[in-house]
């Protein structure tokens, strides 16, 4: 997800400066005129804005506040910019350690996967300090469709979990019924059609279910991630002790799959994990 939204502030003619754990995966970016920097803190000092885009919350936490850490870098005038999907403790935790340094901090995770952060569509749902979401805004909508202020740190990620949630539940549920409709001898793929036409209609159903039909996975949102999203979202449920059954039932589907080696695959290969007592 960083590399193509770096991309695209690259071609918008944005100053971009880069760091990446795995090095050569910015080589892309250096060849489209990126600067390159061997650290989160040595980027956070030469940049206005630092954008961090990580796996998890641990990764987040590191990046940020870690040995050579964004926060390192970082002095007031200056602000950072979290896009990571992590839960509000963390985020809350992260922007603790950023304001200290007197910069700004903005959680600003997303909605939208690999196809709208290369077309620039992404949806962010932001919280946290104003001035550096106005000063982030004409960032945001080069690498975006639209962006909510949310108020409060803690509430872009909650709901950002919150959508995952739901994400994750409804693919569980496509993933039974695209197996139910197979084994009773119906064609999955008019079911992909029949479900297109109606109230139920939904662009991931469409986008997906033609490779789901073929059992193909391609990656754009991976599976690991969105079991750790649906973990962090019923996280969240249990602090205001809001039941969640089918989110819950959903995310043992996730860990199955992962546990059987498919947590780099595309999440829609949670029906794998549907499809026989793996
Ligand atoms: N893919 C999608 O469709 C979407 C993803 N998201 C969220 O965005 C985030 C990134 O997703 P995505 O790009 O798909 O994930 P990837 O797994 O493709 O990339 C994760 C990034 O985090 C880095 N990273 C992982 N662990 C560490 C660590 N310990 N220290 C430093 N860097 C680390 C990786 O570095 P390295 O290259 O070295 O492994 C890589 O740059 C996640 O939080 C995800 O939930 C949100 C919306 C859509
Ligand atoms: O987090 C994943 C997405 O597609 O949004």
């Amino acid at each position: 997800m960083g590399s193509p939204m770096a991309q695209n502030l690259i071609k918008a003619g944005c100053d971009v400066t880069v760091w990446n754990r795995t090095k050569s995966k910015c080589d892309p970016l250096l060849s489209l005129g990126a600067k390159y920097k061997a650290s989160p803190e040595e980027v956070a000092s030469s940049c206005d804005i630092t954008f961090a885009m990580l796996a998890d919350p641990e990764s987040a936490v590191d990046v940020a506040c870690g040995k050579h850490g964004a926060a390192n870098g970082l002095s007031p005038e200056k602000g950072y910019v979290d896009i990571s999907t992590v839960d509000g403790p963390t985020s809350k935790s992260i922007s603790r350690h950023i304001k200290a340094t007197g910069a700004l901090f903005l959680e600003a995770p997303v909605s939208g996967s690999k196809k709208p952060a290369e077309d620039g569509q992404l949806i962010f749902l932001t919280a946290g300090d104003s001035p550096l979401y106005e000063k982030a805004a004409p960032f945001l909508d080069i690498m975006g469709k639209s962006r909510f202020y949310l108020g409060e740190v803690g509430n872009g990620a909650a709901m950002k979990l919150v959508v995952n949630m739901i994400m994750g539940s409804m693919m569980a549920s496509f993933s039974e019924g695209l197996l139910l409709s197979e084994k009773v001898g119906l064609d999955p793929s008019v079911l992909v059609e029949v479900i297109s036409q109606g109230a139920i209609s939904a662009p991931m159903f469409s986008m997906k279910g033609p490779s789901m039909v073929q059992a193909l996975y391609p990656t754009a949102f991976p599976l690991k991630h969105q079991q750790k999203d649906l973990r962090l979202a019923l996280g969240l449920a249990e602090s205001v002790s809001q039941p969640t059954p089918i989110a819950a039932a959903a995310n043992e589907q996730y860990k199955v799959a992962k546990s059987h080696g498919l947590g780099d695959k595309d999440f829609s290969a949670v029906m794998e994990a549907v499809r026989t007592k793996m």
